[in-house]
């Protein structure tokens, strides 16, 4: 089975990377699958079922824009009100947060990155609390990165596809990061942030889900089914050291 799944036209005008980002839920770390299963669990008190098509129009937003499209698309708002939604929520997410992993492959590309010199970020919609949780037993990886970009952080009025996320982690890197955004590359899981880092002016390689609608791989310039089929040295990054 082919390992890339996608390669935008622009191919061999691909720009060399010096930069790179980082998504979190569901990039880095295997916690999707909680938001899937406690939404899952909500709607199914309304006889409802939580498809991949609400999935894919929810994750990788902040909480309460989330929330929005949760109630609104699922026909429950008169029911539950977006603010009811992540109360109810919070509860269950709180138990699975810590038990969070790894996705495969991520603890390899970031230090490998890390130890190579490359400025590294993380951009995530999470909001700090969900954050702590998620990283208590990942600190070994989460600590190369140069720093860590928050849905709640102020620079961040709105969460993905708006590209604010993107470029405050882009404004933070040393002397502001680099001048062409075209040599940031953003690594991303989601469609709103595949759209936020574009939006952006940053090269994208998406990871997605496999349950995720394929139309949703257009935009992205490179679509890997694992960031263990991520090749460096096609970016121009240091590659990785054959054994
Ligand atoms: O995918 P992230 O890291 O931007 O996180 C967004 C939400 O917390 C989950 O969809
Ligand atoms: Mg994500």
């Amino acid at each position: 089975m082919a390992k890339l799944l996608g390669e935008a036209p622009a191919r061999l005008s691909r720009p060399s990377i010096s930069h790179v980002i980082f998504d979190m839920d569901g990039l880095l770390l295997d916690t999707e699958k909680f938001y899937t299963e406690v939404q899952e669990i909500i709607l199914a008190r309304y006889d409802k079922t939580f498809d991949w098509s609400l999935k894919a129009k929810m994750m990788g937003k902040k909480a309460i824009e989330a929330a929005h499209v949760f109630v609104e698309e699922s026909g429950i708002s008169e029911s539950l009100s977006p603010q009811q939604f992540l109360q109810e929520r919070e509860a269950m997410l709180q138990k699975l947060f810590p038990t969070s992993q790894l996705m495969p492959g991520a603890a390899a590309l970031v230090r490998h990155l890390g130890a190579n010199g490359i400025p590294i970020c993380v951009a995530t919609g999470s909001q700090r609390s969900h954050f702590e949780l998620k990283t208590q037993r990942h600190g070994d990886v989460f600590s190369l990165m140069n720093h860590i970009v928050l849905g709640d952080d102020p620079e961040v009025k709105q969460g993905k596809p708006s590209p604010d996320v993107f470029l405050a982690a882009a404004g933070r890197f040393e002397g502001g990061g680099p001048a062409d955004r075209r040599s940031i590359l953003v690594f991303e899981d989601a469609p709103s942030g595949v759209t936020a880092a574009k939006n952006a002016g940053m090269s994208v390689v998406m990871v997605p889900d496999p349950r995720l609608d394929s139309s949703f791989h257009q935009m992205a310039d490179q679509v890997v089914e694992s960031l263990l089929d991520f090749d460096p040295a096609e970016w121009g990054l240091p590659p990785f050291c054959k054994d």
